[in-house]
Formats: C-alpha cells, structure tokens, sequence
C-alpha cells in the first residue's frame, strides 16, 4: 500500500526522471493481462443522495463508440474528479451532464442522465435552462470581449435574474466575491475582461458561471493553462465552492484529483473502471488498471 505522497511523488518524479511512460493503454493492459468487464466499476459508484444518477450511458461519435455502458451516481455536495488516460473519455461524459455534445453533430448520448430524478434528454427540456442549473468552466478561460461587469451580469440578464440595476449589481459583487476576484477587480469593473490575467480571466469565468445560481457546476481541466499560483487559487475556490454546489472537475493532474475531492473516477477506454473515496484510488485502488495508471505505468 502506498501512501497519497508517495503517489504523488512518483508522479511527480515521472516527468523529472528518464522513466519513459508507456503511452498506449490497450497494449499495456494486454501486455499486463488486466481486463475491464463491460459495464461493471468496482468501489462506490453509487450514492444515497444522488444529484446526478447516469444509468447504461453510452456515447457515440458516428459509428464509435466513446463512452461504453457507465453508470455513476454524483453526490450533492461532492467534488468527484475524473482521471484516466488521454482519450478514455472523461470530457465526453462531463459533456453529457449539460448537453454540451448537442452540438457536434455525429454525437448521440444513449441511456438515463437524470437530474433531481428528471431526465436531462427529454426533448421537452430547455437546454439554456438547464446549463443555468448545470454551469461549466473549461479548460482554457473564455470570457466574452465584454467589460469585466458585463461578463458576470451576462447569465443574470439574459435568465431575467434581476429586476433592477442595483440587483444587477449585487449580483456581480457577490459572484466576483465567491470567485475571489472582487479585489482584484472592484475598480475596474468596467474595463476589458481580456485584460485580466490568464488566472484572473479563469476566476471571472467562475463568476459568470456562479452568477446564475447553479446547482453543479462541471470543470474540464480549469487549472491547465494555469501557473501554480493561479492553480493555486483556483483549488482553494473549489474548496470553498464545494460547500454550495456539486462539482465535478476532469483532471490530468493526480495530485489536483487529490487535493480537492471526495471521490475519484478513473475511465479507461470509454470504460469506467472504479469509482472510489479519493484516498482509497490513491492508496489501495482496488482495479490493477487504476494501480497501472495512477502509477505510472502508462500515462
Ligand atoms: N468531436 C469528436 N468527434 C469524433 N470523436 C471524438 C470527438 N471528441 C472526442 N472524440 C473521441 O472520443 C474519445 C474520447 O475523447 P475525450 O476527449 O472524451 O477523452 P478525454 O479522456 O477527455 O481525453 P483528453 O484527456 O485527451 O482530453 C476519443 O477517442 C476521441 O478521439
């Protein structure tokens, strides 16, 4: 049994070290005889107070299939990460939680994705509404070339939030507060937001996503463009966030999936092989491929 730094240590020493990762899963896990039963995650997939429960999900990309057969239940109030291999799936199953897919074309999303009990694919559904309730902040920042002021009251305006300018105004402080930036930004609200820096322009994106009350909010890689500060910074929000809302964050970073959640996803292959307390992946994961990959045996 390994402890979470030691883990992390390899991890760590894994780019600083002349280990050479092995870069392709299916080959390591043939090469090492590790199988995924289709549909079957080990550990705790499941919750008694589930948010989001995500029944025989499946995704499709034309005739390839991406996401193959999860199910997972997302806990209110948790922050669960997504790891595993590059292209195993992880940004396309965030995607399914507020429809993003529906806008690439080859892309169909197969089995139960309910919200609060209610299915999120009902063509009935208003997709706006619900990317109110389900916020997302992606992996590069991309605020609106707007002022600062106008980016946070950008969702407030346009789901009628706010009767009058001083609501409005509420509003943005208290979104720029939440998002650690009111400080930073107080007095200059109205100038450019692409004036900010690339970790300020992340935290204003958290603002406009927080401005509009959601009730998950979904991260794909929020730190990756970030220096350690910024990331930093951004870590310590979702720590605060957690107490309001339900995250879940794709991460590359091990040590990120660590420090900021409660449970930890590893996918592999479309798959989705363990669902566990973040501790437990990190220091007894019970599936060897989840071993292999945090460490290090293919990357
Ligand atoms: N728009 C798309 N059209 C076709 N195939 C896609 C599309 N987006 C993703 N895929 C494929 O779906 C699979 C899963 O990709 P996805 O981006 O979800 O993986 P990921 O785990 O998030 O990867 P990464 O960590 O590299 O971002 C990959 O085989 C990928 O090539």
């Amino acid at each position: 049994m390994m402890s979470i730094n030691e883990t992390i240590t390899s991890e760590a020493g894994m780019h600083k070290e002349t280990i050479i990762p092995v870069q392709d899963p299916i080959a390591e896990s043939k090469r090492e005889n590790i199988h995924v039963e289709e549909g079957k995650t080990v550990g705790t997939p499941y919750s008694d107070d589930p948010k989001f429960k995500l029944r025989n999900v499946e995704v499709f990309y034309g005739e390839a299939r991406a996401i193959k057969n999860i199910s997972l239940d997302i806990s209110r109030n948790e922050v669960i990460s997504f790891i595993g291999p590059s292209g195993c799936g992880k940004s396309t199953f965030l995607r399914c939680l507020n429809r993003m897919n529906d806008s690439i074309d080859i892309c169909r999303v197969k089995g139960d994705l309910l919200l609060d009990g209610e299915d999120i694919y009902r063509s009935k559904n208003d997709v706006v509404e619900l990317r109110a309730r389900v916020g997302m902040v992606f992996q590069k920042p991309n605020p609106f070339p707007k002022s600062i002021y106008d980016n946070v009251a950008y969702g407030p305006r346009i789901h009628g939030l706010a009767n009058r300018k001083s609501e409005l105004d509420d509003i943005v402080e208290s979104s720029l507060r939440k998002a650690g930036l009111w400080d930073e930004a107080k007095d200059r609200l109205d100038g450019m937001a692409t004036g900010l820096s690339g970790g300020q322009q992340q935290r204003l994106c958290i603002a406009r996503a927080i401005a509009v009350s959601p009730e998950v909010i979904l991260m794909d890689e929020p730190c990756s463009a970030l220096d350690p500060i910024a990331t930093a910074k951004v870590e310590e929000l979702i720590a605060e966030m957690s107490e309001s809302y339900t995250i879940v964050i794709v991460t590359h970073s091990m040590q990120q999936a660590a420090r900021v959640s409660n449970r930890t996803a590893y996918f592999h292959l479309g798959h989705l092989v363990e669902v566990n307390e973040t501790t437990k992946v990190f220091t007894s994961p019970e599936h060897d491929l989840t071993e292999s990959y945090i460490t290090g045996r293919f990357g």
